[in-house]
């Protein structure tokens, strides 16, 4: 039996501005497989939310092609009535603010049962409130009777990231996607969120897709790691490979720690994506970041190639890449 959960092939979602649509997500292929953590990395505006927002179907006026499939079923193609029984079912997304994620009006306990209702019409009123505080009670809500009669409003941050979480697993999605899990949170409620998220991906074997900034969360939470640039993924490797050895030059800039093999000296790379109607569409989107390489080292056309095994990155730029003297000089002086 296939180890696949979800198969995500040459996906483009287009959004609209004026009169054309502009792809935020553009030629993106990737598998995640059961019970697998994969960490998506890339710089505010790279195409993430986007590209999860997608798989979830969220969008609402965007054109979404290719191909998607959760368990071999067909997402894009799916009847909204199908489509709202595998939401929360099999697939469900625990979004960044917690406030607006929660209904203010309705106490924590019926927020959760509802969801339980929606998937499961037999589980009586008893079953569903059982069911509720077991839930609290594996996101690490302590009182969980009490938590189920309060409002939103009376929690902390922390506390509504679990209860959205507990909605999230309320029906044992078999996908999870966490998009920016804890940035509304403070950095001790971070940590303590995303050992949770480590921890139910124990309990309820649900492959993760975890979207974040942040690569050390990547670090410590992620199987493997797709970095996204312009919406398209630049590289893809199991997340040792690319911490220890990553490829392609936005990685490199990304992990602007880790110097390249044989360079002694650390380099940030300026600039930011440019907004979706400007991004670059023909050959290699990063090139107009590093003007210093030679522009005939870029593929025309670039694809993602196994560059080692499991190891891909999309444009050969990757084996020219290498940092100037100046800039070197420039972080001598503490100018970055
Ligand atoms: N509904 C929309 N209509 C038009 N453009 C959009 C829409 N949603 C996103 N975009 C644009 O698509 C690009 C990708 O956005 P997206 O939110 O996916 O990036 P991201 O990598 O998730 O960024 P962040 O880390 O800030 O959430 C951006 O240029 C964004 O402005």
């Amino acid at each position: 039996m296939s180890n696949e959960l979800l198969q995500i092939k040459n996906l483009k979602t287009s959004f609209r501005i004026g009169d054309e649509y502009y792809a935020a997500v553009d030629d993106v292929t990737l598998t995640l497989n059961k019970n697998e953590v994969l960490g998506i990395v890339g710089e505010s505006g790279s195409g993430k939310s986007a590209l999860a927002f997608s798989v979830m179907r969220l969008h609402n006026r965007a054109k979404i092609e290719g191909e998607i499939r959760l368990n071999n079923q067909d997402i894009i193609d799916m009847s909204k009535t199908k489509l709202n029984k595998i939401r929360g079912d099999d697939m469900a997304m625990i979004f960044q603010d917690p406030l607006t994620a929660l209904n203010p009006l309705m106490p924590i306990g019926r927020q959760i049962e509802e969801t339980l209702f929606l998937h499961d019409k037999k589980l009586g009123q008893r079953g569903r409130r059982k069911r509720t505080i077991e839930l609290l009670d594996l996101v690490g809500i302590p009182r969980p009777e009490r938590v189920y009669e309060q409002f939103p409003h009376e929690l902390s941050g922390g506390m509504r990231q679990r209860i959205i979480i507990a909605i999230a697993i309320a029906n044992n999605p078999e996908l999870l996607i966490a998009d920016e899990p804890t940035t509304a949170l403070d950095v001790t409620i971070q940590a303590q969120i995303l050992d949770l998220i480590r921890e139910l991906k124990e309990k309820i074997h649900a492959g993760i897709i975890l979207i974040t900034h942040d690569l050390g969360v990547v670090a410590e939470m992620a199987d493997r790691v797709a970095v996204m640039y312009a919406g398209q993924i630049v590289e893809i490797a199991p997340v040792e490979k690319l911490f220890s050895n990553p490829l392609h030059p936005y990685t490199r800039s990304l992990l602007n720690s880790v110097p390249a093999e044989g360079q002694d000296k650390l380099h940030v790379i300026q600039g930011v994506v440019p907004s979706l109607k400007n991004l670059p569409r023909e050959g290699c989107r990063f090139a107009a970041r590093i003007p210093w390489i030679d522009s005939s080292v870029h593929e025309k056309h670039p694809v993602l190639h196994e560059a080692k095994p499991g190891h891909f990155v999309r444009c050969t730029c990757y084996k020219h890449f290498y940092i100037p003297e100046q800039d070197k000089e420039e972080h001598r002086n503490g100018v970055s």
